[in-house]
């Protein structure tokens, strides 16, 4: 197993990241190369990130969410940390699995989810951005995931695990914890529209956005929640009942998923493109590439150096 340095990743990036969620710890069925303990602005990652190898030859990024023995709860998650580290080895994808609990009937234990939107309901202790001290940014959001790799994603499921349940286009409840909602809760996410929970989507997705990595996670449903008249109200027992089959399936599709998308982004992975090119919607990253070109309103000279400094290790093209 190799060390890998930072600098190593200049000529030769990983494109590709997964961050594991409750109960995916590695992607043990791939090839590991080794590792890359990456130190950044704002701290150490959960983990050094596992660097392993397609049977196609492609490299792809992994990051146990919470630490490989799962340690952090998650409010206490080093986001920032984890996606600066995987911004700086030339991450431009990230498929993000999480456990989920369903606020629907039809949605059950087992069953994965796309998201395409989400509820915030974190309670703002959670550091969710990386401009500050001088830099005030707003990064578009009104979309939070990356629907041309949820399309991908699908597509890839039914081939790969065609008994898995993939519901498409649900909206994603983000609540702090570490405690589980009380029921009112669940029935007022329920009415709110909410179809499943969380507790890790916030601040991950929205610093992905401020980093310009597109950004999808996919759910994995593991209970109902406590919403459910005469059902059984989720304890992290009844979670793990069902993460390990979750997790199994995870791995499979990730077997054809990550070639699929490595073949996908191919002829698009640069990191700077030209001005008449960034938009065009053929390229898998348009909808991702210059959003955050415009989203500082701080007049450029009154940037601190050191707020420069650090935006420079996760927007060069910009800072
Ligand atoms: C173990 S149940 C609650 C826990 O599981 C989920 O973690 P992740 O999103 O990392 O899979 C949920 O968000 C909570 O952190
Ligand atoms: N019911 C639930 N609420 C919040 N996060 C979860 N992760 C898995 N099940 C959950």
């Amino acid at each position: 197993m190799s060390q890998f340095t930072l600098d190593s990743f200049a000529s030769d990036p990983v494109r590709i990241a997964v961050i594991g969620g409750s109960g995916l710890y590695k992607l043990d069925a791939l090839e590991q190369l080794g590792t890359a303990d990456v130190q950044t602005p704002w701290g150490t990652p959960s983990n050094p990130i596992t660097i392993a190898r397609l049977p196609t030859g492609q490299r792809v990024a992994f990051l146990a969410r919470h630490g490989h023995t799962h340690s952090y709860n998650p409010s206490e998650v080093p986001f920032r940390a984890n996606i600066a580290a995987l911004k700086a080895i030339g991450v431009r994808i990230i498929l993000a699995f999480s456990a989920v609990g369903s606020l629907r009937e039809e949605i059950r234990p087992g069953d994965f989810v796309l998201p395409s939107q989400l509820i915030d309901r974190t309670k703002g202790i959670r550091p969710s951005t990386f401009f500050e001290n001088g830099a005030a940014s707003h990064a578009p959001f009104a979309d939070p995931f990356y629907a041309k790799a949820a399309d991908l994603v699908a597509r890839e499921a039914a081939i790969t695990v065609p008994n898995l349940k993939i519901h498409r286009d649900k909206t994603l409840i983000c609540m702090e914890g570490p405690a589980f909602s009380t029921r009112a809760e669940s029935n007022l996410y329920r009415a709110w529209g909410g179809d499943v929970i969380n507790m890790s989507v916030v601040p991950e997705a929205k610093l992905a956005r401020e980093a310009e990595i597109a950004y999808q996670m996919v759910c994995m449903s593991t209970d109902y929640d406590c919403w459910r008249v005469g059902g059984e109200d989720v304890t992290v027992q009844t979670v793990v009942e069902t993460m390990t089959g979750n997790s199994r399936n995870a791995k499979q599709l990730l077997l054809t998923l990550l070639p699929a998308l490595g073949e996908t982004i191919a002829t698009d992975a640069a990191v700077h493109v030209d001005e008449q090119e960034i938009k065009k919607q053929d390229r898998f990253f348009s909808d991702i590439d210059g959003c955050m070109r415009f989203a500082c309103m701080t007049e450029p000279n009154a940037i601190p150096s050191e707020t420069r400094e650090k935006l420079h290790f996760i927007l060069p093209q910009y800072y």
